[in-house]
């Protein structure tokens, strides 16, 4: 035998009730039928009960409108006018009502009565309307079975009486055996009700009593869920569950099941599946004594979204024991419910979290219990602390389960979400921590991304730049997205984009294949207006990234880094100023959770910077670097050949991508400087820019300049000066390049002509070289050579650091 519990939505129209007939003619089970009342009805009875007891005569026109809604469901169904007993509930529905409002007064008894009319009501419309469609039914009304004690409201249970009448009538059972939910009444016949969750507690009670072999809770949703899907859109069903998993997550927030409610099932064992009565064809979820030991650790993530901490602290309470039975004692007579309790060791401070709603009473009440101890400044005068929510991880799975709260609290804090109280109960069962409202949806995706392994991560990129190296990242980014989403579960978006222009921000990601048009007609771009849009998403995983060479651009890193945002550049500035802020920014990407990445700061897109931090970490020392560092350079003395003007090179290199947005900046030298200095400091050295000495191959004229314009008339009057050099370098059988070096502690940067033995003799193109010589490299050094410029390899080496964090939890 199955006992069936439908809910007030599944029993809440006439097509509803359609669909549970057909639930019930396709069972071939016997069946026992739990119902609520119609979906409203109990608000619209508890209204009118306050109605009476004010003396409001209108009170008989609700009852009116409770009659008139029957009557038309009744009607709707069974095609006909309704029967002699339906008007005897309603008659006595408007007896009790009236006495209760001549008397002016809802004693908690009548309360009862006037409650059980939605039960009685809709288990007669569904039980005449079950014959009507041939289904061999029999009403019984619960009042005459279900036994309690006189706790009107919230009437308690006598199990024996209840079980010597259910299983005598059991015998005489039908093949479908219909009883109203919630009601229940006291061994001499007084109507009363079980308090919230009633129906499912009927059903519960029936199911245990009736040693059913299953227990089914038909609602209006599919089963129980690994997180809240209105925050959570990859949250998804869970097929099994046990019993201690779904009282974990029905308490927090998961509200199909009311936990106490189904506990009469649950001591015998009896397993329960949640049922949508809208989709009967989803299995739903399966809750069962057992749970899967070779499943996820975890099998939810709950949450309550308004919670506020409650504290009592104060020098005074340190080993004594009678401040917290007090505490609670306040607490309990305000009749205010603890939903989670933490205390420090040091027994300094108890901390509660209590449903917002309570935290005036909570703090008003605890103020009075401790008036003199707060007068005397024993204890602290205590205060509510709103905006909070609860997150839980639940899974029975985590038990013994090593690393589990490490991951939890590890990647809330990269996604800067601070933590106010953590509890864990010895069953280790769940994990509870309560954080900012604000961060509740944040939080809530981070960690079903991080403990679902199956569910795609998403990143979240707010990006400045659409140039040359920008406009390469995002067309990346447009052909990876795919294989990205589909072997890396990354489903990566760009929520934020802008240039020194315009910029454009949607949460859901910026549709790829149209960046351009859509940006072009985008708002007017402000560097303040940018980090407010990307504060106010608050997303998950966000990363900055600045495609920029701008100095505005890089004073944003450190704010950024504070809100634990990551930050990703190309640009050179941020990593080349003072060595105080450059030390600064790195402690801070260490403190906050969030990283500075650069890599592609020294030779684009090629792991210079990764490689150095690998042996620097794993503990090799750097003794001298050897590096040609600019690929506009060696473009320039590879291509020119004293035939063509130099001139007409640097421009061949600034339309080839490869120089920097001014390419005074390549020629000057002060690029390769930075880049040296970025590479002395990563080696774990004090190193500023100007402690870089630098030999200029341009004749003084060319220092200075107006305009980029310029310096290209001032670099062609110079043409014998480029010639020069080149001839009398090629005399030699030498090559012309920009070395840049790092030995005895000195940085250096000038032109070298170098034989065909050189190792760098050989490089094309705009290819770089770096050499390092470590305790494990010195005779022959650790060498990096390959393309050094240009917009695509630079955009590929922004992809490696979004992704290097993107990978990691
Ligand atoms: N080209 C390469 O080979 C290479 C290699 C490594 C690093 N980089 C670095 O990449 C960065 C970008 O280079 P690019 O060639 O794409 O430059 P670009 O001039 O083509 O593009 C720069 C972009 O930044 C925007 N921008 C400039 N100043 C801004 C400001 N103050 N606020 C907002 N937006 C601003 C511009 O509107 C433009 O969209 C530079 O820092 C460069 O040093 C380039
Ligand atoms: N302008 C730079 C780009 C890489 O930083 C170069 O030519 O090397």
């Amino acid at each position: 035998m199955k006992v069936l519990k439908f809910g007030g939505t599944s029993v809440g129209s006439e097509e509803a009730i359609r669909q549970v007939a057909r639930i019930v003619h396709s069972s071939i089970d016997q069946l026992v039928l739990v119902t609520s009342a119609v979906g409203g009805v109990t608000d619209q009875l508890v209204h009118i009960g306050e109605l009476a007891a004010s003396g409001r005569k209108d009170y008989a026109s609700f009852i009116e409108g409770v009659k008139v809604q029957h009557e038309q469901l009744y009607y709707n169904l069974i095609e006909n006018k309704p029967d002699e007993q339906f008007y005897k509930i309603i008659e006595e529905f408007e007896d009790i009502c009236k006495g209760v409002w001549l008397l002016r007064e809802l004693t908690p008894r009548s309360a009862d009565y006037i409650y059980s009319t939605g039960e009685r009501l809709s288990t007669l419309i569904i039980s005449e309307f079950f014959r009507n469609e041939g289904i061999d039914v029999t009403l019984y009304d619960s009042r005459d079975y279900i036994i309690t004690d006189d706790h009107f409201g919230h009437a308690h249970v006598d199990f024996k009486e209840t079980t010597k009448r259910l299983k005598e009538v059991s015998k005489t059972f039908s093949k479908v055996n219909l009883f109203p939910g919630f009601i229940a009444s006291t061994a001499d016949n007084q109507t009363t009700t079980l308090g919230r969750g009633g129906s499912d507690y009927s059903a519960a009670i029936l199911a245990g009593v009736l040693d059913a072999d299953h227990f089914e809770v038909w609602t209006d949703v599919d089963g129980l869920m690994t997180a809240d899907p209105r925050m959570v859109k990859r949250a998804h069903f869970i097929e099994h569950v046990s019993y201690e998993e779904a009282l974990e997550l029905s308490h927090f927030g998961a509200k199909v099941i009311y936990p106490p409610s189904i506990q009469p099932a649950l001591e015998k064992g009896i397993s329960i599946t949640i049922k949508n009565t809208f989709n009967p064809e989803h299995p739903g979820t399966l809750i069962t004594k057992e749970w899967d030991q070779d499943k996820e650790l975890i099998r939810g993530i709950s949450s309550i979204k308004d919670i506020s901490l409650v504290t009592l602290s104060g020098n005074s309470m340190v080993g004594v024991p009678k401040f917290s039975y007090r505490f609670f004692r306040a607490l309990s007579e305000a009749h205010i419910n603890v939903i989670l309790i933490t205390q420090s060791s040091s027994e300094h401070s108890i901390t509660v979290g209590i449903d917002t709603k309570d935290s005036k009473a909570a703090v008003k009440a605890l103020n009075a219990e401790f008036e003199e101890q707060i007068e005397n400044h024993k204890i602290d005068p205590i205060q509510a602390e709103n905006n909070l929510s609860i997150i839980a991880l639940v899974g029975s799975n985590m038990k013994n389960q090593v690393g589990v709260s490490g991951q939890m609290f590890n990647v809330l804090g990269k996604n800067g979400v601070s933590i106010k109280a953590i509890a864990q109960g010895s069953s280790e069962r769940n994990i509870s921590a309560v954080i900012a409202k604000d961060d509740l949806n944040k939080a809530l995706n981070v960690l079903h991304e991080s403990f679902f392994l199956s569910v795609t991560k998403r990143i979240n990129l707010f990006i400045i730049g659409t140039g040359n190296v920008g406009k390469a990242f995002i067309q990346q980014l447009v052909q990876q997205f795919t294989y990205l989403k589909k072997h890396h579960q990354l489903n990566i978006k760009i929520i934020g984009l802008g240039n020194s222009r315009l910029m454009h921000f949607e949460n859901d990601g910026i549709p790829l294949s149209k960046w351009e048009s859509i940006l072009q007609a985008g708002e007017k771009y402000s560097s303040e207006q940018f980090l407010e849009k990307m504060y106010n998403a608050n997303l998950r995983n966000s990363i900055f990234i600045d495609i920029t060479a701008s100095e505005d651009v890089a004073g944003l890193y450190p704010q950024i880094l504070k809100k634990s945002i990551s930050v990703v550049t190309p640009n050179k500035i941020a990593a080349t100023g003072s060595y105080a802020d450059y030390l600064n920014l790195k402690g801070m990407s260490r403190r906050y959770g969030s990283r500075f990445l650069f890599e592609t700061n020294v030779c684009a897109g090629l792991p210079v910077l990764s490689t150095l931090s690998d042996l620097v970490r794993s503990g090799d020392q750097i003794h001298q670097i050897e590096a040609v560092l600019s690929g506009t350079l060696v473009f320039l003395f590879n291509e020119y050949n004293g035939k063509t003007k130099f001139v007409d090179v640097i421009k061949k290199a600034k339309q080839l991508g490869y120089t920097e947005p001014d390419p005074r900046l390549d020629l000057f030298g002060s690029d390769v400087k930075r880049k040296i200095v970025i590479l002395i400091r990563e080696s774990g050295y004090k190193c500023d820019y100007e402690d870089i000495q630098l030999n200029s191959f341009l004749p003084e004229s060319c220092l200075e300049s107006n305009s980029v314009e310029d310096f290209y008339t001032k670099v062609e009057k110079e043409e014998a000066h480029f010639k020069n050099l080149y001839e009398a370098a090629n005399k030699e059988g030498k090559r012309l390049k920009v070395v840049a070096k790092y030995k005895n502690g000195h940085g250096s940067v000038g032109l070298e002509a170098v034989d065909s033995a050189h190792p760098f003799y050989n490089l094309e193109g705009k290819d770089n070289i770096v050499l390092f010589y470590t305790n494990r490299y010195k005779e022959q050094p650790m060498v990096i050579k390959g393309a050094g410029a240009g917009a695509e390899v630079t955009a590929s080496g922004i992809f490696a650091d979004v992704l290097r964090l993107a990978q990691t939890d």
